[in-house]
């Protein structure tokens, strides 16, 4: 049983004044309910519990949760990152990791530990708060939230400057770092405890493609528009704004198998420092599903879908209502509609900085819908070898000395005339450590290809790398190569 005498002295006290000013207001209700207005009752008494409270204790504290109904919480992926560089010595108990793919040990704060810190003149104290939910060989699922303890005076401070700090300290942070994520849905959450900016259904590792701008082979005029057009997108914040439209570019990445597409992404990603999510259709069964995963995406990412047209059958809401399908069975399923919608609505104004990049190696399989200005802004076409392309993966490969070889210049002007991807020539440059070898290699492999395509009379008619903006109030195409080597810069 309770008792009064079970309590600490200073607790009793506490309870006993607060007991006697209920039962006395109470009292007082009673008496004066027809004498004073209900009004100003309850104003003297919410005076009284406010000085009450503030008597028992002057802090409060901010619960902050992984993730908000359906998205991630930017407060909390900004808090992990933030309080990393908080950590010392000092602290009873740390989370270390390393994955495979990880450089370092990243430590980092473990269940009920706390950290301190000061912001101007305010004390704060975080407290990190996990609780598993379920544990299979494969997952590992954790409610996971921080407590943040301050005085109540600072309420407004915290949330109008301290917050706001974090959220920029680890924006700069996440930048430094220099790594993006990987995010897939195939990875479980396991796959990278050490780094958590993946979350969701998304599991993570550390993006370890190398390929940068550096390393592409295309034709430079070409790359530096992308650059050039990356830049932009991320400088036109206010821009976006004041137009009323959703901060999000979409790119769509088409041309033969091993030209670079899936390359070209990653050196997107490395240039901007993006996490890429990389989205498998076939794994999504209908339109909710994709609404959850999308939503559960960050900011300042590149959301991939590679081969649209083949990674499952999207069909248009006019195709697919017929007859017999009933309006159930349309919601369940996952259609072409339902992923434009969303990524038109929804999904691209509750976030910024999106970048969508859809591959397909036959863009005349897509749907229109899918291809008009806005869903996919820049069309960039990824062509076989040129001999722009051919001295970059030389020079990559073999170092600047290849140019030199007698048979570069041979080489070079045969590819002109092949279709020949540049990962079937990067292949060749690999093959031997002999840099004779090597040519002689790649010449005879040329020249077979060749012969195989035209019987060894006719050049194949070669298309270069080609850019296409579409939308706005200019339209703009770039070629390259098309002519054999004569470049256009054309505006229509
Ligand atoms: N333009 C390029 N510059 C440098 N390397 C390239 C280029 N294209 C292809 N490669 C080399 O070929 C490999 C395969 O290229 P990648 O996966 O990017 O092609 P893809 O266009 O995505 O092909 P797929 O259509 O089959 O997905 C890369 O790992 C890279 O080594
Ligand atoms: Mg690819």
């Amino acid at each position: 049983m309770f008792s009064f005498k079970d309590m600490p002295p200073s607790a009793a006290s506490l309870f006993a004044a607060y007991a006697s000013f209920a039962t006395s207001m109470m009292m007082i209700r009673s008496i004066t309910n027809d004498l004073l207005p209900p009004k100003l009752i309850s104003f003297i008494s919410s005076i009284f519990n406010y000085f009450f409270t503030l008597k028992s204790s002057p802090q409060t504290t901010l619960v902050i949760k992984n993730k908000t109904n359906y998205a991630k919480n930017q407060v909390f992926d900004a808090a992990e990152i933030y309080l990393r560089t908080k950590i010392s010595p000092s602290m009873d108990r740390l989370a270390a990791s390393k994955t495979p793919r990880q450089h370092r040990v990243s430590l980092s704060m473990d269940k009920d530990q706390e950290i301190v810190d000061q912001f101007q003149d305010i004390h704060l104290k975080w407290r990190f708060v996990a609780e598993k939910t379920k544990e299979d060989r494969q997952h590992i699922e954790e409610k996971r939230h921080y407590e943040l303890s301050f005085h109540k005076k600072f309420m407004d401070k915290v949330v109008d400057f301290y917050l706001p700090y974090i959220l920029r300290r680890a924006k700069e942070i996440k930048a430094m770092e220099n790594v993006s994520k990987l995010c897939s849905q195939n990875l479980s959450y396991s796959d990278d405890f050490g780094d958590e900016r993946c979350r969701g259904n998304w599991g993570s590792i550390g993006l370890e493609h190398p390929a940068t701008f550096d390393t592409l082979a295309m034709d430079p005029d070409l790359k530096k528009m992308i650059i050039d057009d990356l830049d932009r997108f991320l400088k036109r914040k206010e821009f976006y704004r004041k137009v009323g439209k959703a901060w999000k570019r979409g790119y769509l990445l088409y041309g033969p198998p091993g030209t670079g597409k899936s390359s070209l992404i990653a050196a997107m990603a490395n240039y901007l420092k993006f996490d890429i999510y990389d989205l498998d259709l076939t794994d999504i069964c209908s339109n909710s599903e994709l609404r959850r995963s999308l939503l559960s995406t960050s900011n300042r990412s590149i959301l991939v879908i590679e081969d649209i047209d083949c990674s499952v059958n999207l069909q248009n809401r006019a195709n697919s209502d017929d007859e017999s399908e009933n309006n159930d069975d349309y919601r369940s399923k996952l259609t072409l509609s339902g992923m434009l919608n969303f990524m038109d609505g929804l999904w691209s104004s509750c976030g910024d900085e999106r970048i969508i990049v859809l591959t397909t190696n036959h863009k005349d399989r897509l749907d229109p819908a899918l291809l008009r200005p806005g869903r996919m802004d820049v069309h960039i076409y990824l062509s076989y070898c040129t001999s722009k392309a051919f001295e970059a993966l030389t020079t990559n490969y073999l170092g600047g000395g290849a140019i030199h070889h007698p048979l570069y210049e041979e080489i070079k002007a045969l590819i002109e005339y092949a279709n020949v991807t540049p990962a079937e020539v990067a292949e060749e440059l690999m093959k031997d450590d002999d840099i004779d070898i090597v040519m002689e290699g790649l010449a005879k492999f040329v020249k077979l290809k060749r012969e195989e395509q035209n019987g060894g009379n006719k050049a194949p008619e070669k298309e270069g790398n080609e850019m296409e903006v579409v939308g706005g109030r200019r339209r703009r195409k770039w070629e390259s190569t098309k002519n054999h080597g004569e470049e256009s810069n054309r505006e229509f």
